[in-house]
């Protein structure tokens, strides 16, 4: 494994993530640490070829002004020092931030190019080999972009040493279980444990109305049932897990006060105690997508939009039940199928069916009908922080309306959400 680095070190500057991102856009590998890495940490990272120190907003810590160790400034690499502290470290506009950049990068730290998905596949493959070696990993599979993009690197990399597991929990999208199937099954011929857990779950949901109740009764209940599958199988030392950077980013820094857990199938007993495998662990979510696309994921999988972790039991509103469920499910798929055929699929950030346990009257076939209505939520983000709504066209809502008006069993009207973040949120629950 050869590749140049840019070391970014943080010291509270908030657009780290982004510089760390745009450095890697000019085909450059970036890594950010926290801005007190000691002469040891340093020495062990491959091919540092220079350091930005860039200082920001959260600078101060604790009363405290942070700056880099002595380490960092007698490294004897190339310092670019941006901390003009509470203002932009670096230039606002794209261009003169990209010339900064590329300066900096090429001509300064004579760094080379040489950061694509190939080689990051190539050394990723080593890398699990080396730390895996003849035994065996487990996978909790959801057929989310992360976890299927692990799922592929893994099996690129050890085959049938890796074991999938994919829990229906009937709050999937429609054909979202089957496709698991086709392609880890059936395309990869990866070892695939299918779990229909659907009856469980929906038996422990039913009757729950308050929403942090549901999401936790679905979280409690798909460590149960992984945690079941895990102990059936023999010899399984690896947990493989879809971190990403922005997690690590997230919870890892010194000038971050937020602290959140991610990703890890946390819950499982001590038990259970599985060393991680984190392929991606590095990687930003496009850089997530790119390397799915190159193992060869279909884009409906590479390109899903976002999807709450309790899936549409998020979305049917209230005590979930089987019929608004599948109301819900279908009215859903329909809307995805007509952003698709008109050109919004991957220009709408997020867009789904929401359906509350509200019922009114209405006619069909010339007679009167109480029953649920669809809201439909179509949102644009960059942040997830503050949301918008899309235009959609009038005449595709009337034509959706139309489709789920007569193909969803039990709804009788559709709704469309003309609600920004704030005031609303962009799931309903
Ligand atoms: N139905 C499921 N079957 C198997 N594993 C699951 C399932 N749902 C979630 N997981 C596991 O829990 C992890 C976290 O779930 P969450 O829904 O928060 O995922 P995410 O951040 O969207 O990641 P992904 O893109 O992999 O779904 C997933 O990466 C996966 O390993």
């Amino acid at each position: 494994m050869k590749q140049d680095m840019i070391l970014i070190l943080d010291l509270g500057s908030e657009e780290n993530p982004k510089i760390a991102r745009e450095i890697r856009a000019l085909g450059v590998y970036t890594e950010i640490h926290p801005h007190d890495i000691t002469a040891e940490e340093l020495a062990k990272l491959p091919g540092v070829k220079g350091i930005i120190l860039n200082g920001g907003v959260n600078r101060v810590v604790d009363g405290v002004e942070i700056d880099a160790s002595e380490a960092v400034y007698n490294a004897g690499l190339p310092i670019l020092k941006a901390d003009h502290k509470g203002g932009a470290a670096f230039p606002a506009d794209d261009a003169e931030r990209e010339t900064v950049l590329k300066h900096f990068v090429f001509d300064t730290c004579k760094a080379e190019a040489n950061w694509n998905m190939e080689n990051f596949i190539a050394d990723q493959i080593e890398l699990i080999k080396r730390q895996v070696g003849d035994k065996k990993v487990l996978l909790a599979l959801s057929g989310g972009v992360d976890s299927s993009v692990v799922a592929a690197l893994l099996i690129r990399a050890i085959g049938k040493q890796l074991t999938c597991v994919h829990v229906n929990h009937g709050l999937l999208r429609k054909g979202e279980p089957e496709q698991v199937v086709q392609v880890f099954r059936d395309e990869m011929d990866a070892n695939l444990i299918y779990v229909d857990a659907v009856d469980r779950f929906l038996d422990k949901l039913a009757g729950v109305a308050d929403p942090e109740q549901k999401r936790k009764i679905i979280g409690a209940e798909f460590i149960r049932v992984f945690e079941e599958e895990a102990r059936k199988l023999e010899g399984i030392e690896f947990l493989g897990q879809g971190t990403i950077y922005p997690d690590i980013i997230e919870s890892g820094t010194k000038t971050v006060k937020v602290i959140k857990s991610h990703h890890n199938v946390g819950g499982l007993p001590e038990d259970l105690d599985f060393a991680l495998v984190e392929p991606l662990k590095m990687l930003f979510k496009d850089e997530v997508r790119a390397c799915g696309k190159a193992l060869g994921l279909p884009d409906s999988m590479v390109y899903r939009q976002p999807f709450p972790g309790p899936g549409l039991g998020v979305r049917c509103l209230g005590a979930i039940t089987r019929d608004r469920l599948e109301a819900v499910r279908e009215s859903d798929a329909i809307l995805r199928e007509e952003f698709a055929k008109n050109g919004l699929e991957g220009k709408v950030w997020q867009y789904f069916t929401a359906i509350p346990d509200l019922k009114s009257v209405g006619v069909k076939d010339n007679k009167r009908v109480d029953e649920w209505c669809a809201i439909i939520r179509a949102v644009n983000t960059i942040d997830a922080m503050t949301a918008t709504v899309e235009n959609v066209p009038f005449e595709l809502l009337q034509h959706i309306t139309d489709r789920i008006t007569h193909e969803v069993k039990g709804i009788n009207r559709v709704l469309f959400d003309l609600t920004p973040k704030p005031t609303g949120t962009i799931e309903f629950e």
